[in-house]
Parts: C-alpha cells; sequence; structure tokens
C-alpha cells in the first residue's frame, strides 16, 4: 500500500471566510474550517446546504467570492496539479469511446507519482472491468471508475462528492474496505454523504451546514449530543400531532404514516402519558438519539437561526 507523499505540508485544507454566489442565491456564506492531515471529516446537510459549492471552491473548481483556501499551504489549483488532492465528483462525465482502463492510463500519465494502473483499478474493485467501454457500464460501476481515477495519482487528500450513491450495498461496503485501507495510511479524506450511517461510521469528525454555513463541527458523538434526550416512536393511527406534541417531556413530534417519533427531553414522562392517553399505541420503542435525529433536529426549520448556533459548534469542536 502506498503510503501518502513526505513533500506536503501544513493543513490539509484550510478554509477561510468563504463566500459564494450564484445570481441572487448565496450558496456559502461565511465558511470556515481547518481539516488536519490524517483526518477524515463528513460533510453533511440537506439539499441545497452548500456542501459541492464549498467542495468545487475546495478544488479550485470555483472561485470564491471572498474569502480564501489553501490545500497543503498551496491554492488548489497547484494542489491539484501535484498530485496532492485527488477527488471525486457527483457529476463528470467519463470519456465514453475509452475503455476503463484506458482512461485510468490517461489520468495516471497526467502525474508524476502515480500509482500503477493495476493498483488503481484493485484498489477500487474493478480490475475485471478494464476492457469495458465506459459508455457500457452501470452507475454503481462508474462511481468505482470516478474512485480508481481519484486515487490513482497516490493523492494525500481525497475529496468525495456523495461517492457511494448508486452502489448497491455490496459495493458500498467494498468501497469504504478500500477507503478504510487509504485512510489507515494516513490519507485525508473529506466526503460529502447523505448515508449518515457512513458518517457515522467511518469519519472521525462531522460537519454539518445548512443555508451555506457551518452549524456543528465535531465527532458524530458530540453532534448526538447537541441533541440532548432520546426518541419515542411508536405507532398509533390518526394521532393528534397537537396533543402529542403536549404531552409533558416532548419537545417535538414526527408523523411517519402511522407511525410518530417523539422526541424527549423527558422519555420516562413522555412515555408514561402516551402509554395513559393512547391505550391502543402498539411497537412502542425508546432509543437514544442517533446521528440521523441529530442532522434532522439542527437542520430542521425549527432549529435556532445558524448564527445561535455558533457558539455550540465551538463547545462542539473543543469535545473531538
Ligand atoms: N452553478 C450554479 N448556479 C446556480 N445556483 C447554484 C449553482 N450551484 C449551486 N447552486 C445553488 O447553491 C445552493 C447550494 O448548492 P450546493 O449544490 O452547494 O448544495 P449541496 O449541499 O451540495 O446540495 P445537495 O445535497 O443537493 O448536493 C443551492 O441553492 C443551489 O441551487
Amino acid at each position: 500500500m502506498n503510503t501518502p507523499t513526505a513533500t506536503t505540508t501544513g493543513m490539509a485544507v484550510r478554509l477561510t471566510g468563504l463566500v459564494k454566489s450564484y445570481g441572487t442565491v448565496q450558496a456559502v456564506r461565511g465558511v470556515d474550517l481547518d481539516i488536519a492531515p490524517g483526518e477524515v471529516v463528513a460533510l453533511l446537510g440537506p439539499n441545497g446546504a452548500g456542501k459541492s459549492t464549498t467542495i468545487d471552491m475546495l478544488l479550485g473548481l470555483a472561485r470564491p467570492d471572498q474569502g480564501n483556501v489553501t490545500v497543503f499551504d498551496v491554492e488548489p489549483h497547484r494542489a491539484v496539479a501535484q498530485g496532492y488532492v485527488g477527488a471525486m465528483l457527483q457529476s463528470g462525465t467519463l470519456l465514453p469511446d475509452a475503455t476503463v482502463g484506458e482512461l485510468v492510463e490517461m489520468f495516471a500519465a497526467l502525474h508524476r507519482d502515480s500509482l500503477p494502473v493495476q493498483e488503481a483499478l484493485e484498489q477500487a474493485g474493478i480490475a475485471d472491468l478494464a476492457q469495458r467501454p465506459t459508455a457500457k457500464l452501470s452507475g454503481g460501476q462508474a462511481q468505482r471508475v470516478r474512485f480508481a481515477l481519484a486515487v490513482v495519482p497516490n493523492p494525500d487528500l481525497l475529496v468525495l462528492d456523495e461517492p457511494t450513491v448508486g452502489m448497491d450495498v455490496e459495493s458500498r461496503r467494498a468501497f469504504w474496505a478500500a477507503m478504510h485501507k487509504l485512510t489507515a495510511a494516513g490519507r485525508t479524506v473529506l466526503f460529502a454523504t447523505h448515508y449518515l450511517d457512513e458518517a457515522d461510521s467511518y469519519a472521525d469528525r462531522v460537519v454539518l451546514m445548512r443555508g451555506g454555513r457551518v452549524i456543528a463541527d465535531g465527532t458524530s458523538a458530540a453532534i448526538k449530543s447537541q441533541v440532548a434526550g432520546r426518541s419515542i416512536t411508536a405507532t398509533l393511527p390518526g394521532a393528534d400531532r397537537a396533543r402529542l406534541a403536549g404531552l409533558p417531556g416532548v419537545t417535538e413530534v414526527e408523523t411517519r404514516g402511522d407511525q410518530v417519533v417523539l422526541r424527549c427531553k423527558d422519555s420516562d414522562a413522555a412515555l408514561r402519558s402516551l402509554l395513559a392517553t393512547y391505550t391502543d399505541a402498539r411497537d412502542v420503542e425508546v432509543r437514544s438519539v442517533d446521528l440521523e435525529d441529530a442532522v434532522v433536529a439542527l437542520t430542521s426549520d425549527a432549529a435556532e437561526p445558524s448564527g445561535a448556533l455558533s457558539q455550540s459548534t465551538q463547545d462542539t469542536r473543543s469535545l473531538s
């Protein structure tokens, strides 16, 4: 297994005061983020939070209106040209006339210290697809080819925008096993995802964006602890949301068909009153807050405005 080069220095990523608008849309509204070498960071947030725009600026694909980006102390274009960075983006058409092997070969030729093509193909789990024209790939296979293109420069930093979209369960597992080998060798990884289990399982640190800002930043455990309490789920056909919200100990009510989810600051009191009020409640479960609960709570319209969360962001970071 190749290890990161010894030539890079400084913070793997340093984003300072980044701002970016598209017309009247303020996509990114003041992002500060440092990522140390060797960290594996998940970037989370609802659609339109500004994750891809932040990644585009980090890779030099979009120019910030304000603020500064450095990658291993140099500006993004230089970092990419030097092969310090490998990226896997959401879009990115694969050259349709090339085979997978030819395409990876072409990418390898662009970089001085690239991996042998066969090794990149093996890391991406697509050694058997080397002769396949890229136009004949399934969505999940195309994602793995993009991963091979990201790793072939033998980069110190991998930036992955929703890397496992379109992969089946087995491919996702194989992908993360390959990633684990890369991170165990000391590489830095920033990945955006909507699969919160991936963030929970594979990231050292979770950065949560909403409305173009970072609203929480810390370990998954620290993010969860920002949303205190437990959840009660129950099957309760036709339950009245307002009445549920009025039960003692309940802070928030969510309904999914006949299922209700009660977020509670005092789950004992909430459970007692729920069972007393709704004697027909079924499938009742009490559980600790998971990362999904925390992300939903922190990014929902009912959450505090992002400015008000910035203090807790600091607190959370210091916990990690
Ligand atoms: N090229 C563009 N032109 C106009 N608006 C854009 C452009 N790129 C992004 N936006 C807008 O900027 C905002 C942030 O988008 P961005 O793609 O960065 O969010 P995201 O967090 O990556 O979302 P998703 O999870 O859906 O990929 C959105 O409102 C989006 O519509």
